[in-house]
């Protein structure tokens, strides 16, 4: 493994253009500054509003609870008011506004044992990051938050995450007792989401009318299907390390932000325990087709007869998904995941030149990508067989075309 000075500065760019350049036009990060976004919030005076749900009567029990202990607290004082999903009374004329999440229908969908059988749904949040990153102790781990709208949505690096109506975005918590491994858990979440995908095309066959399955069987003929029946599959790739890519532009992103709590008492094993608690954040284009693109718009493209997906369907197929994906992360490593991770990414043998500044000179290397590193990075060779780590390096844009990595201490 070669390991680089810390002053030495490395930029890297791909051999082929199989990918689009992640510039700051074609991503959903823009860069706004967040008061310009929370400016405007026309609203911020009225509370904020937060449906809880549970799936079962000992979730609704903890819903009850943390309504009626006013609980859930937003930062920046915003008022926040909360409601049980029981209690609704115009439950009907909410299912009717076609844009709302549909919490029956998400409830219907959720087959999980532990992740997302709390749920907290905003038709207006400032975050659903904030949403569960400021009321860690009082939810139960799992609790999953998902808002129609945001007006203070954070990407990476400090960036204005867009959040519009038809953009799925949603954020629960894991505790971990290995922060060895944290750094890997981004990367099961970025799969759970591209399996979630397909899995919902799966699915959707049984709502399919004969036309569609004529269209799908001339489809199939023609390749665009993968399935004898079924929606055409949406091949959601991942751009390393979390960006969710469609046809060559981002279609979704994923923030991972962890807090460390030093012994804390666990009452059910009786002592005390270090644990990292991730906040897990997801935004995904489904339904609107600015500024570049969203799962709906590709799929009309293949087939008009197509039923759009639906961001319900999408948040439950994607905790089943990571329930289960977890399990095995948890049990067996990152390398349970591994091949199916390799065949999603879009880096498997990738040919990139890495830019070393050195004052005034800049030396161009080639590397191949050959995977992740044990601690989540990127492993590349060289041509003369050196081993190399590259380290993401966030938004920054070293004057090349991509991507936007760069290759830092090994
Ligand atoms: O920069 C990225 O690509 C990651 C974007 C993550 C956006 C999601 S939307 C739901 C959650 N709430 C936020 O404010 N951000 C994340």
């Amino acid at each position: 493994m070669r390991f680089l000075s810390p002053q030495t500065s490395l930029s890297l760019r791909s051999l082929h253009n199989s990918i689009a350049p992640s510039s700051q036009t074609n991503s959903f990060t823009l860069s706004r500054s967040v008061a310009a976004a929370a400016a405007m919030d026309s609203s911020s005076s009225t509370p904020c509003k937060l449906v809880l749900c549970g799936k079962s009567s000992a979730e609704n029990e903890i819903a009850k609870s943390l309504m009626n202990n006013n609980s859930l607290k937003l930062p920046d004082n915003v008022q926040v008011s909360t409601l049980l999903h029981s209690e609704i009374i115009d439950k009907q004329q909410q299912q009717q506004n076609e844009e709302s999440f549909c919490i029956e229908r998400f409830m219907n969908s959720l087959s999980t044992n532990q992740f997302g059988r709390l749920l907290i749904w905003s038709p207006k949040l400032p975050s659903t990051h904030d949403v569960v990153s400021n009321n860690f102790g009082e939810l139960p781990i799992g609790a999953v938050c998902v808002a129609d709208v945001q007006y203070k949505g954070r990407g990476r690096s400090k960036n204005v995450w867009e959040s519009p109506t038809g953009c799925l975005m949603f954020s629960f918590t894991v505790q971990m007792e290995d922060g060895r491994v944290v750094p890997l858990l981004q990367y099961v979440v970025s799969l759970a989401v591209t399996e979630a995908i397909k899995d919902v095309c799966d699915k959707n066959v049984v709502s399919q009318d004969v036309s569609l399955r004529f269209d799908s069987l001339i489809c199939t003929h023609l390749g665009v299907y993968d399935l004898f029946q079924g929606l055409p599959l949406i091949d959601v790739r991942i751009k390393w390390p979390n960006d969710l890519y469609l046809n060559g532009l981002k279609v979704g992103g994923i923030l991972s932000t962890s807090t460390y709590k030093s012994k804390k008492f666990n009452v059910s094993i009786g002592k005390y325990v270090s644990f990292s608690v991730i906040y897990n954040c997801i935004g995904l284009n489904v339904d609107n087709e600015k500024p570049t693109t969203c799962l709906n718009a590709f799929l009309r493209e293949l087939s008009a007869a197509a039923c759009a997906l639906r961001r319900e369907d999408i948040v439950a197929a994607f905790l089943n998904k990571f329930e289960i994906f977890y399990d095995l992360f948890i049990n067996g490593g990152f390398q349970t995941l591994e091949e199916l991770y390799y065949k999603t990414w879009l880096h498997s043998g990738q040919r990139v030149i890495i830019q070393e500044k050195n004052e005034n000179q800049v030396v161009e290397n080639v590397v191949t990508i050959q995977g992740l590193t044990s601690s989540g990075y990127l492993l590349a060779i060289s041509e003369d067989n050196h081993m190399c780590e590259l380290h993401p390096d966030g938004n920054r844009y070293i004057g090349v075309t991509f991507p936007d990595i760069y290759c830092s201490l090994g």
